[in-house]
């Protein structure tokens, strides 16, 4: 593995799965990557991200130096050939030139602006910082990425399913006030595809995921009919990508609560958090014993670490 920006940076999915499970069984290893350093460069917030991946490579002994570069570092200039002579102070070629200089592996956050799909498809910031740290990068979210969260996510799916047959893994839209990324959807619908799992995705007309990530992957406008017989349900909100980053609905009633549970084979809901309590997902399913998504956040901390480990000594990589 060079970068981890998609699931299609990874050779073996379901090996990286396996060895994190196995990170979370002896996760302190100090001696693993003593020395070296993580830049972890936020661009946009983050609680679980910045935190678990902090963990995670103090676990491996090695360090993480976070920058909030959205908030503390100077404003960046990404456009080539331009006459900086506005309010950009740092271009990207030297701001992340000097990463290069202090780290080994470099994680990145850099949300979409979710204004024009054509600059947040193309990853400009992401391939940016890679082209020019000269690093092996993370994504800690992209404009169309989540895959920490994602594998993370896969973790949690193999950890609560015992049985031989494959789980019915549904993901649903649910209302938001905000418009928010296609990022963790794509990622999901992205890794569920290379899961033994059966996927279906529901959401209102308008909201469909752009077709390389759920081209051929079930879609089902009706959520109830969707949800039927699901064994996990994946909760959460996102803008559309074809009138794109427009909130087209705000449909309440596919709010997830015990309606929608009844409906599933006692499914687990999942959710990568931060989640709207009362609008995204019901209380009483947040509060209920068939909620996992503080599981899925702690297994970030171990997806985070078998990525990191792999990025660390990434010339003798087999996943
Ligand atoms: N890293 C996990 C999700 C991050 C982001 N959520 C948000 O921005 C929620 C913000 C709010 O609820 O105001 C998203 O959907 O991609
Ligand atoms: N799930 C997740 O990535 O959370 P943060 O945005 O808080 O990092």
């Amino acid at each position: 593995m060079k970068n981890f920006t998609s699931v299609k940076d990874v050779k073996d999915p379901g090996g990286l799965v396996k060895r994190a499970l196995e990170i979370k069984t002896n996760p302190f290893t100090p001696d693993f990557a003593r020395g070296k350093r993580a830049g972890l460069i936020f661009l946009n917030p983050s609680l679980r991200t910045r935190l678990s991946s902090q963990v995670a490579v103090q676990n491996l002994g090695a360090e993480a130096i976070v920058l909030d570069i959205g908030k503390d570092g100077w404003a960046l200039e990404f456009e080539d050939g331009v006459k900086m002579n506005g309010n950009k102070a740092e271009h990207i070629k030297e701001a992340a030139g000097v990463m290069g200089q202090y780290f080994d592996v470099l994680g990145v956050r850099t949300f979409p602006e979710l204004k024009d799909r054509n600059t947040d498809y193309s990853e400009q910031l992401l391939n940016a910082f890679i082209r020019y740290s000269g690093l092996p990068v993370v994504s800690l979210e992209s404009a169309t990425r989540h895959p920490l969260q994602s594998l993370a996510d896969w973790m949690t799916i193999e950890e609560n399913w015992k049985k031989s047959e494959r789980p019915k893994v549904v993901i649903t839209w649910a209302p938001h006030v905000k418009a928010l990324p296609q990022a963790v959807p794509n990622s999901f619908v992205e890794w569920m595809r290379e899961a033994p799992v059966d996927l279906t995705i529901t959401h209102p007309e308008g909201y469909e995921l752009a077709e390389e990530f759920a081209g051929g992957v079930p879609v089902e406008y009706d959520q109830m009919k969707a949800l039927e017989g699901a064994d996990f349900v994946y909760v959460k909100n996102w803008s559309s990508y074809k009138q794109y980053g427009q909130i087209l609905s705000q449909d309440e009633s596919w709010s997830f609560g015990n309606e929608q549970l009844a409906v599933t084979n006692n499914a687990k809901v999942m959710h990568c958090l931060p989640v709207r309590r009362g609008l995204v997902i019901k209380d009483e399913i947040l509060d209920g014993p068939n909620a996992i998504h503080l599981q899925q956040a702690k297994n970030r901390v171990y997806s985070a670490q078998a990525v990191f480990a792999e990025l660390f000594t990434s010339s003798n990589s087999s996943l």
